[in-house]
C-alpha cells in the first residue's frame, strides 16, 4: 500500500507554535532547554550518537563524560550512593518496585501520588495502599497516616509493605510534605522509602540522606532542562545490588534498565544543562519568593490559591470563580481564557479550564510574572466592561 501523498505532506519539519510564548505550564517551565542544551541537541541528535566510544556499558562511557556525570556528579548532587539514567521518573519508580517487591506485595503511597506511580505499581503487579490527605483547601498528606497504612497492610497480609512512596511535591497542589518524618516512620517498620522527586530534582535542593530517602526518582524533561524522555534513579547502597543486578547471560547489562537507557541526544542535553541546573537549585529561595508573591497578587484579584500556604513550590493550584463566571456568559465559553492568554503570548493554562487550574512560576522571572498578572487583570476588566 502506497502512503497517501497528502498525508505525507503533513510530516517533515513542523514548527512549534508555543515555542516563544511566556510559558507557565508546570510540566514545561523547568524542562526548557538552556542554550548549551540546544546546541547539544543538534550536535548529538543522531541516533546512538553517544556510543562512538562505548565499551558495552552506557553509564561507563568516558567520551563524552557520561561516567563522570552518572557516577560522580549526580550522586553528589542528590547525596545518594548510586545513580542511573532512566527514560523518566516513571521508569525509575517502576525499576524500584519491580526489583525490590514480589508480585502481590503492597506499596504504600500518598493519595496525591501521580498516576504514573500507580501504573508503575500495577505493571509490577503490586497492590496499593493509599495515605489520605486533609482535603480542601490544603490537601496536605497525613504524614502519620503512613504508620496507619503500614499497620493496615501488616494486619491484612501478615507482612509489611515492600515499599512506601512519597510525592515531593505532588503534581496537583505543589505541596511539600514532611519527608523526614515519613522516612522515620517507614524505617521504624523497615519499609524503604521512594521519593518521587519529578517536580523537585533540578528545581530545588534534594538531599536524599538528609530526607531519609532510600530511592529518588527524578525527571530530566520535567525539571532538569533536558530534552526528554529522560529521568534518573538514585539508590542507597543497601539496595543497589538488587535494583542494578546484572544479567546472568549478558554480564555487564543491568536487567532493570534493559541493558542501556538514554542512548543519544537526551543525556547530552541533560549534561549540557547540568552546570546551570546546579546553579538554579541554589537559587530556590528566590523561586519560592516569586511564587508566593505571584499567588498573593492573584488572591487580590479573587483568584484563590489552594494547597499549602504559605506555599513552598513554584507549582500552584488556583480556584478562579471570576473566570468561571465569565465563561458562563462569554461567546467562546470556557475556551475564552485560553484564547485571551494566547493573544497575549501566554501559554500553559490548559484550554477549557477556567474554574480550577494549575500553573508554575519557575524561572519565569518577576517581569514576565508581572506581565501575566497584568494580563489576568486586563481580561477580567474587559469582560466586566462587557456586562
Ligand atoms: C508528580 C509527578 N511524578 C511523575 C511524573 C512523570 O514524570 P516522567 O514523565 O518523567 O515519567 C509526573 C508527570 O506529570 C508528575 O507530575
Amino acid at each position: 500500500m502506497a502512503l497517501d501523498e497528502a498525508a505525507l505532506k503533513k510530516f517533515g519539519f513542523i514548527p512549534r507554535e508555543t515555542k516563544d510564548a511566556i510559558n507557565i505550564d508546570p510540566l514545561q517551565t523547568a524542562g526548557k532547554l538552556t542554550e548549551e542544551a540546544r546546541r547539544a541537541l543538534l550536535e548529538w541528535g543522531d541516533g546512538y550518537s553517544v556510543c562512538d566510544f562505548c565499551g558495552g556499558v552506557l553509564d561507563l562511557i568516558k567520551k563524552p563524560p557520561i561516567e563522570e556525570f552518572v557516577h560522580g556528579a549526580l550522586p553528589e548532587f542528590l547525596n545518594i550512593d548510586a545513580v542511573r539514567i532512566t527514560h523518566g521518573a516513571r521508569e525509575a519508580k517502576f525499576a524500584v518496585m519491580h526489583s525490590i517487591a514480589q508480585e502481590g506485595d503492597y506499596v504504600v503511597m500518598d493519595e496525591v501520588a501521580h498516576y504514573s506511580s500507580v501504573v508503575a505499581a500495577q505493571r509490577a503487579r503490586l497492590n496499593i495502599k493509599k495515605v489520605p490527605h486533609s482535603g480542601s483547601p490544603e490537601y496536605m498528606t497525613d504524614v502519620e497516616g503512613y504508620a496507619t497504612a503500614i499497620e493496615e497492610v501488616i494486619k491484612e497480609t501478615g507482612k509489611a509493605p515492600a515499599l512506601a512512596l512519597v510525592t515531593y511535591p505532588d503534581g496537583n497542589y505543589g505541596n511539600i510534605t514532611d519527608v523526614q518524618r515519613i522516612s522515620k516512620i517507614c524505617h521504624d517498620y523497615d519499609v524503604p522509602l521512594l521519593l518521587n522527586g519529578a517536580y523537585a530534582v533540578g528545581r530545588m535542593p534534594v538531599d536524599a540522606k538528609k530526607l531519609g530517602a532510600d530511592f529518588v526518582a527524578g525527571s530530566g524533561h520535567k525539571s532538569m532542562a533536558a530534552s526528554g524522555p529522560i529521568g534518573l534513579l538514585g539508590v542507597r547502597k543497601e539496595y543497589a545490588d538488587i535494583v542494578f543486578r546484572k544479567s546472568p547471560t549478558n554480564k555487564n547489562k543491568e536487567i532493570e534498565l534493559l541493558g542501556c537507557t538514554s542512548r543519544g541526544a537526551t543525556i547530552m542535553t541533560m549534561i549540557a544543562s547540568f552546570p546551570h541546573v546546579v546553579e538554579r537549585v541554589n537559587n530556590w529561595d528566590q523561586e519560592v519568593q516569586n511564587a508566593r508573591w505571584f499567588s498573593g497578587k492573584l488572591e487580590e484579584m479573587g483568584i484563590i490559591q489552594k494547597g499549602q500556604k504559605p506555599h513552598n513550590h513554584d507549582l500552584m493550584f488556583f480556584e478562579a470563580p471570576v473566570f468561571y463566571e465569565i465563561s458562563q456568559k462569554a461567546k467562546k465559553g470556557r475556551y475564552f481564557l485560553y484564547r485571551e492568554l494566547k493573544e497575549r503570548n501566554i501559554h500553559g493554562i490548559k484550554s477549557g479550564l477556567t474554574k480550577y487550574f494549575k500553573l508554575s512560576t519557575f524561572q519565569v522571572g518577576r517581569e514576565n510574572l508581572q506581565y501575566v498578572l497584568d494580563s489576568f487583570q486586563s481580561i477580567i476588566e474587559k469582560y466586566e466592561n462587557e456586562k
